[in-house]
């Protein structure tokens, strides 16, 4: 079967391409419905991941997060019309002790291979999961799932004492996480650390909120989640460093593309414990679908980080939305009707 995949080829420039879709038993086809634009994304189509890192991984079709229709199940163990979450870490082996997220032969789609920004996905079997919430709002369960991952780490590995917990960076990854620490830890105190005062707004469900430029001397964190990413996580990071109590663990979350200087004289001398996070895998997914399905308030809290929804029809829509994304507070999601 032909189908039609809509790849970068170079910084904003989005090519279609004709290739054959593999079918067998093993997979089953998906006709994306909403599609999700992340930061990584980002990077790819303004083309701030470098010339020799655009040149490995172009062409390639763009997105990560993306939720779709069963278009066809050669052993009808899907029917047609049932609602999915693709999960784009593509495992090529098994290994007892290293999660397939981390595993170096692992796929990821929109980071080397194909991402979901296609007709139609033809999709591992054992890598899609049902789900019976609004798809605009399922949509976010691959970022959902990406603090599931950090989430289940930091239950594994930070101490007990779990008073207060600050989360900087006031974006789309923080208050997924500020959400899912919520209803993880409900005795726990939840502050969120940004930069804009408006977009504190959004962050209802908190205990705390403070601009970075204005926290108290004598506050204190127990533990810490870094959502910032890029440049900017220096600061946060060296920030964070200053107001967490000794043996404290730092979750870090944020993508940058040039290596972060941190003040690592603190970090011995505190006893931290930095914990690195990327990307999830099925559990993961499995659980942020239980989180959707069992809270509807999530659901709700969810649904107002979607700062836009772009119908797509046309190429020219694909671009309009990626554009604006740049300016939109939170996410921008695409109703995918190409
Ligand atoms: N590990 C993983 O698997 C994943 C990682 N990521 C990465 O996480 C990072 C964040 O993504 P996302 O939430 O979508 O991005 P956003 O831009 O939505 O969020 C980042 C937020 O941090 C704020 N900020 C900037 N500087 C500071 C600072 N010094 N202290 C506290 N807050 C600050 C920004 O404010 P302002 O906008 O006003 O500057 C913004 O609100 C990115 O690097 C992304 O690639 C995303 C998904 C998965
Ligand atoms: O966004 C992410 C997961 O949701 C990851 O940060 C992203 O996959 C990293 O990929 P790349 O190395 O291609 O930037
Ligand atoms: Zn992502």
């Amino acid at each position: 079967m032909i189908n039609q995949a809509y790849r970068l080829i170079a910084p904003k420039q989005i090519r279609t391409d004709f290739v054959d879709l593999p079918i067998d038993d093993e997979n089953v086809v998906v006709r994306p419905t909403y599609l999700s634009i992340c930061a990584a994304d980002q990077r790819y189509y303004t083309g701030s991941r470098g010339r020799v890192v655009m040149k490995q991984k172009l062409p390639m079709s763009l997105i990560h997060e993306a939720v779709g229709e069963v278009v066809y199940d050669p052993k009808g163990e899907y029917d047609v019309g049932t609602n999915v979450v693709m999960i784009p870490n593509t495992p090529m082996e098994k290994d007892d002790i290293i999660k397939e997220n981390y595993l170096r032969t692992s796929k990821f789609r929109a980071s080397g291979f194909d991402g979901f920004m296609q007709n139609v996905v033809s999709m591992r079997r054992d890598l899609i999961i049902p789900f019976h919430v609004e798809s605009r709002v399922a949509v976010l369960l691959e970022l959902t799932s990406v603090v599931m991952n950090a989430v289940e780490n930091f239950k594994l590995e930070a101490h007990e004492r779990k008073d207060v917990i600050g989360i900087w960076g006031n974006g789309n990854l923080g208050f997924i996480s500020a959400l899912v620490l919520k209803k993880s830890f409900p005795d726990t105190k939840v502050i969120v650390f940004g930069v804009e005062e408006h977009k504190m707004a959004y962050f209802s469900f908190v205990d705390e909120t403070y601009l970075i430029n204005n926290i108290p001397e004598d506050l204190r964190v127990d533990h810490a989640f870094e959502c910032v990413g890029g440049r900017a996580s220096e600061t946060a990071i060296n920030q964070i460093i200053d107001y967490i109590n000794p043996q404290g663990s730092i979750t870090l979350m944020g993508v940058s593309e040039k290596p972060v200087a941190i003040n690592t004289r603190m970090v011995l001398e505190k006893g931290l414990t930095l914990l690195g996070n990327s990307r999830s895998n099925y559990d993961d997914f499995k659980k942020s679908v239980e989180l959707m399905e069992k809270y509807s308030d999530v659901c709700e809290y969810l649904s107002t980080i979607i700062s836009e929804e772009v119908v797509v029809q046309s190429i020219e829509d694909m671009h309009r939305a990626f554009d604006d994304d740049l300016n939109n507070d939170f996410k921008t999601i695409m109703k995918w009707e190409i």
